[in-house]
């Protein structure tokens, strides 16, 4: 099977079955049955070599070689954040967020988006004036400006400093509370997902070993006793028991 785009139900963003994924003769995704509701905040965990970025790749359509026995669908108005910025060093941060788009209205959303991941007037720096934070800032506001139905994260904010991080974490919930895009975020961090997420999936041995529901209102406290309860099965499916911690 090949994966393809095709005509979602309003209600669900993504669907796989049976996703399967091999180098040589290694299985990284084995048979993967998942469906993302649209506008859902999706969480996936899981080890080091797990498959993470693999899934996150073949639902942006950028591996060709993804086989299943059934269907891969995801929409067409997909972004993605990576963990660097990847933002364009010889172009200035607006014309980067604007990468591929033309016009002037092209250009006021360009400057909305700035704004609204608090880089007004930052507009005609060039990426190596801004800190790790501000060009993930950067990344996401040329995400937004392209208004995905599916934003895809790895580990975006794997690379930043604890401070930056929790504001980053703000940051990104705040603009899925205004634009509801669905969203799967790759990351290793257990709390990063239990603060942000509304599931969080637990990828292990090629399958979604853990499949769980974050049913805490936002926003969400690190120090809420009630997601300790998360943590702790999130932990647990990870294979971090008491003595590793
Ligand atoms: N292009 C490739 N060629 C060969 N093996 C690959 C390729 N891409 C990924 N793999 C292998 O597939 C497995 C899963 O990799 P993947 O990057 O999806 O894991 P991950 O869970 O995202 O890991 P991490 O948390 O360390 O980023 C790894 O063992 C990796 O070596």
């Amino acid at each position: 099977m090949a994966p393809h785009t095709e005509q979602l139900t309003r209600s669900t963003a993504v669907r796989l079955r049976g996703l399967t994924r091999s180098f040589e003769d290694r299985t990284v995704l084995d048979g993967i049955d998942l469906d993302i509701p649209a506008g859902q905040f999706v969480a996936l965990l899981g080890h080091s070599g797990s498959g993470k970025s693999t899934l996150l790749r073949a639902v942006a359509h950028l591996d060709h070689e993804v086989v299943g026995s059934g269907q891969l669908t995801a929409p067409e108005r997909v972004s993605v954040v990576f963990q660097d910025s990847r933002l364009l060093p010889w172009r200035r941060v607006l014309d980067n967020v604007l990468l591929g788009l033309d016009g002037k209205e092209a250009e006021r959303k360009g400057r909305e988006a700035l704004a609204e991941v608090g880089l007004k007037g930052r507009e005609r720096a060039w990426p190596n004036e801004l800190s790790g934070g501000e060009a993930q800032r950067a990344a996401l506001a040329r995400s937004l400006v392209r208004e995905p139905e599916l934003l895809l994260a790895d580990e975006p904010f794997g690379a930043l400093d604890a401070l930056t991080r929790i504001k980053m974490h703000t940051l990104l919930r705040e603009l899925w509370e205004r634009h509801r895009p669905s969203v799967l975020l790759v990351t290793h961090d257990v709390d990063e997902a239990i603060v942000l997420a509304d599931r969080v999936l637990v990828l292990d041995h090629g399958r979604i070993g853990l499949d769980l529901t974050i049913d805490r209102p936002h926003p969400r406290s690190y120090r809420d006793p009630l997601l300790g309860e998360y943590r702790e099965r999130l932990l647990s499916a990870l294979g971090v028991t008491e003595d590793h911690k």
